[in-house]
């Protein structure tokens, strides 16, 4: 059978790779950069939240769709598991892995309330939601956040776009400048392991 060689170059291809890689790169390195610009203040206050959090028995739960559900379960892991040092085991949870919590919930409920759900049974007042939405409509989010709030939960929005519903709701709103949810995606998981590494530096030299 032949095979095709895939190393074989093609002009038209690599002419249209080259154009696609340095628009998305630099695309990307322009979102990253206007993090400094207008995302300081609430980064920090991201820190600051989740250390205090910690500190009093709290616990912070990450929630998402989609690619904000795969950052959710692993920025959870970061903190239960290690980053990069041997620090103690901090208390994370991602709403996201539960199957059977979520299937039954959508299935007798409707898919608005699988977050809702886990919130009004998991969470205490002290702890901390997360909410990762590159839209900040979600649903399932906005309804999560509605209950959070009426359980003494801090609430904060790791965003894009204009900061959608989930903006005007959230007690600490982190909107990353962009439209592209590729772009605020990945801005949104530097500022999860920024997260993570403040913390493992705070324990590490503090308990
Ligand atoms: O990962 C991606 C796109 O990069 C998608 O899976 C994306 O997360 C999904 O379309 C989500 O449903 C988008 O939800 P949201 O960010 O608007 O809350
Ligand atoms: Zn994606």
């Amino acid at each position: 059978m032949d095979t095709y060689d895939v190393t074989l170059h093609d002009s038209a291809i690599d002419s249209e790779a080259d154009t696609k890689i340095e628009e998305i790169i630099q695309s990307h390195t322009n979102v990253i950069e206007s993090l400094l610009l207008f995302n300081m203040h609430g980064i920090k206050e991201l820190c600051r939240a989740t250390l205090k959090c910690f500190n009093s028995g709290g616990k912070i739960c990450f929630m998402g769709n989609g690619g904000s559900a795969a950052d959710s379960q692993h920025l959870a892991a970061e903190f239960v598991g290690r980053f990069k040092t041997n620090r103690k085991p901090l208390p994370a949870m991602a709403l996201t892995t539960d199957t059977s919590i979520i299937t039954a919930v959508a299935n007798d409920f409707g898919y608005e309330y699988i977050f809702e759900r886990q919130v009004s049974s998991l969470c205490n007042p002290g702890d901390v939601l997360v909410a990762i939405s590159t839209s900040g409509n979600s649903p399932c989010l906005v309804k999560a956040i509605e209950a959070a709030k009426t359980r003494g939960v801090f609430t904060i929005g790791l965003l894009g776009k204009d900061g959608g519903v989930a903006g005007n709701l959230v007690d600490l709103p982190i909107i990353v400048a962009a439209n592209d949810t590729a772009r605020i995606q990945e801005a949104h998981i530097l500022i999860g392991h920024l997260l993570c590494e403040f913390c493992d530096e705070h324990y590490t030299l503090h308990y």
